[in-house]
């Protein structure tokens, strides 16, 4: 048996004791159903994901990923099957869910850190909070991702890689329970995608929220995740649901081991061979 297939057995034992925290049952997406326009973005498929874990959705582009995405979010209706979220049937966004997306729709005239104080979740408060608690929090934040002496800078005096730490700290300043990303770094170049990595592991490793994150790129999604769930091509569904074994904290070094590429061969294949 391959080191690989070995680790791939491995299983982190508070994980499996964990609780169910997203329970995905049947859900199927078809956007203009009924008519000419019909397109069946997501075919019915489950999943969960345990509470504190962080499970990476990898597929082709066009597969359904971001549609799935923005059902758990509770801002798109499933076409079937329910969604439940800590224990309760979603029916609405919850004002516990923090989002991040490929673009970090900063607010233009705001600091950085007015910025992450300002809210944006599934569930839009509208204002942000100016407790000296948050903001002290929102402090804090910024200097973690390393924008300590930024925190006045507006958005254009920032690079890339900075909008998006920002971005990060603004998805976590309100302690959502459950954090969704929709391909957040997709649009770094290699460099600044790699640190961000770093970044977001350091953070989700620190505030251990359940997070559920999209991407095609099969390294981002080994490296960062605990389980990679692998979707067919449109109409998309779950049909691979593997295990990531490598222990934190993980450094980028893990990409250059044998175990890692064997994974990544593994989900290529895998991905290559993805039926519909
Ligand atoms: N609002 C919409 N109305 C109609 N069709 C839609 C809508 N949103 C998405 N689709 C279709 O649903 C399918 C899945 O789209 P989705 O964005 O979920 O895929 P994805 O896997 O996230 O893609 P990518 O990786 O390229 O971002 C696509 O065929 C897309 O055209």
């Amino acid at each position: 048996m391959s080191s690989a297939a070995t680790a791939l057995r491995l299983v982190r034992p508070a994980l499996e004791a964990a609780a169910d925290y997203v329970v995905v049952e049947g859900v199927g997406k078809t956007y203009n159903e009924g008519t000419r326009q019909q397109v069946e973005a997501v075919a019915p498929t489950s999943f969960t994901v345990k509470a504190g874990e962080f499970v990476a959705l990898l597929g082709p582009s066009g597969c359904g990923k971001s549609t799935l995405l923005m059902m758990v979010a509770g801002l798109d209706a499933p076409s079937r099957g329910t969604i439940a979220v800590n224990g309760r049937a979603l029916t609405a966004p919850r004002a516990e869910t923090g989002i991040m997306f490929q673009d970090p729709t900063l607010l233009p005239w705001k600091s950085a850190l007015d910025n992450v104080l300002f809210p944006f979740r599934a569930a839009d408060r509208g204002t942000p909070a100016t407790d000296s608690a948050t903001m002290a929090r929102a402090a804090t934040l910024l200097d973690q991702v390393g924008l300590k002496g930024f925190h006045g800078h507006k958005p254009r005096q920032l690079s890339g890689g900075m909008r998006q730490r920002v971005a990060i700290c603004r998805a976590l300043v309100y302690e959502p329970d459950l954090l969704l990303m929709d391909e957040p770094f997709s649009a770094l170049d290699a460099i600044t995608r790699d640190e961000m990595n770093l970044v977001l592991m350091k953070m989700w490793e620190e505030h251990h929220r359940t997070a559920l994150f999209v991407t095609h790129s099969i390294r981002e999604a080994v490296y960062l995740a605990d389980r990679v769930l692998v979707m067919s091509r449109r109409p998309g569904r779950i049909i691979e649901d593997i295990r990531i074994p490598f222990p934190r904290p993980r450094g980028l070094e893990i990409g250059e081991s044998v175990e890692f590429n064997e994974i990544c061969g593994h989900l290529r294949a895998k991905i290559q061979h993805v039926p519909h």
